[in-house]
């Protein structure tokens, strides 16, 4: 049965999704529900199908059969920017050009382009001064307004992922997929991107890919497991810390 995080209506729902790669099924009906706020966290060995269930999302592969709607449309029958407009976010590594500008034009020219994207004509185009604002919010929520200023290519690394967090946020998604925010990072840098991820704005749907149990136990509200491509289990930190055939499957005995 599809367990939903929380009570309000789902902004995400994917029903039975399947996806074979010749012999092998990769993806074997895995639905859920996410709602606002949800924070759920996708785990699984490797080879679980994880990053398959990410991708038949964000349109980079297609599923053989099975639905996903955002928000009431129909996911599957969009292009992957279409998806990205629609409300479904995720973080892209930052271009060279891109690297060069600043942190604040990087993130101005985000919310511009969200904001050029929407307008219409009831609604006029945000004064330079509104973009101003939620770039500040942003960098605030991402915890880099110390380095607004500062040419991306400048930053650590764990300081450049957070901007792609940002450049997420800036378009306001509905669902935010994050697959392994920390990897690569340094130790000592990892802090501050766990940071961020704790303090994602509350009304967004995010769900988590991540291999590190102390990361997935402090975010999740609602965990699910994948194992060989299906839905082993889903439920609480609590339901899923004390459940035999995870512990057995997954977390072996650091569960
Ligand atoms: N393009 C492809 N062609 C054939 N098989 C593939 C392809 N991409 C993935 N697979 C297979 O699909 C299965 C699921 O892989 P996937 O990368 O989704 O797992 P994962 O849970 O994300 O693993 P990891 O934790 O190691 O990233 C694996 O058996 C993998 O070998």
């Amino acid at each position: 049965m599809t367990r939903t995080g929380s009570e309000a209506a789902p902004v995400l729902e994917v029903r039975d999704l399947c996806l074979s790669f010749g012999a092998i099924q990769v993806a074997r009906n895995i639905s859920f529900d996410l709602s606002s706020g949800d924070r759920l966290a996708l785990i699984g060995p490797n080879g679980a199908g994880k990053t398959t269930l990410i991708n038949m999302l964000t349109g980079a592969l297609k599923p053989s059969s099975g639905s996903a709607r955002l928000a009431g449309r129909n996911l599957l029958a969009l292009k992957p920017h279409e998806r990205v407009r629609a409300g479904l976010g995720r973080t892209y590594q930052i271009t060279s050009l891109f690297r060069a500008m600043t942190v604040f034009e990087n993130l101005f020219i985000a919310v511009s382009e969200r904001l050029g994207t929407a307008r219409n004509f009831w609604r006029p185009a945000w004064s330079r001064g509104e973009v101003c604002a939620e770039v500040e919010r942003i960098l605030e929520t991402v915890s880099l307004s110390d380095v607004g200023g500062e040419r991306v290519s400048d930053l650590p690394y764990g300081r450049q992922r957070l901007v792609e967090l940002g450049l997420a946020l800036a378009l306001r998604p509905k669902v935010l997929l994050l697959d392994e925010p920390a990897a690569g990072i340094p130790h000592r840098e990892a802090e501050v991107v766990q940071q961020a991820v704790d303090q994602l704005p509350p009304d967004i749907a995010v769900i988590l890919v991540e291999h590190d149990m102390d990361l997935v136990f402090r975010f999740a509200r609602e965990i699910l497991v994948l194992v060989e491509g299906a839905v082993l289990r889903q439920g609480t930190p609590d339901e899923i810390a004390a459940d035999p055939e995870v512990k057995r499957i997954y977390l072996g005995s650091a569960a």
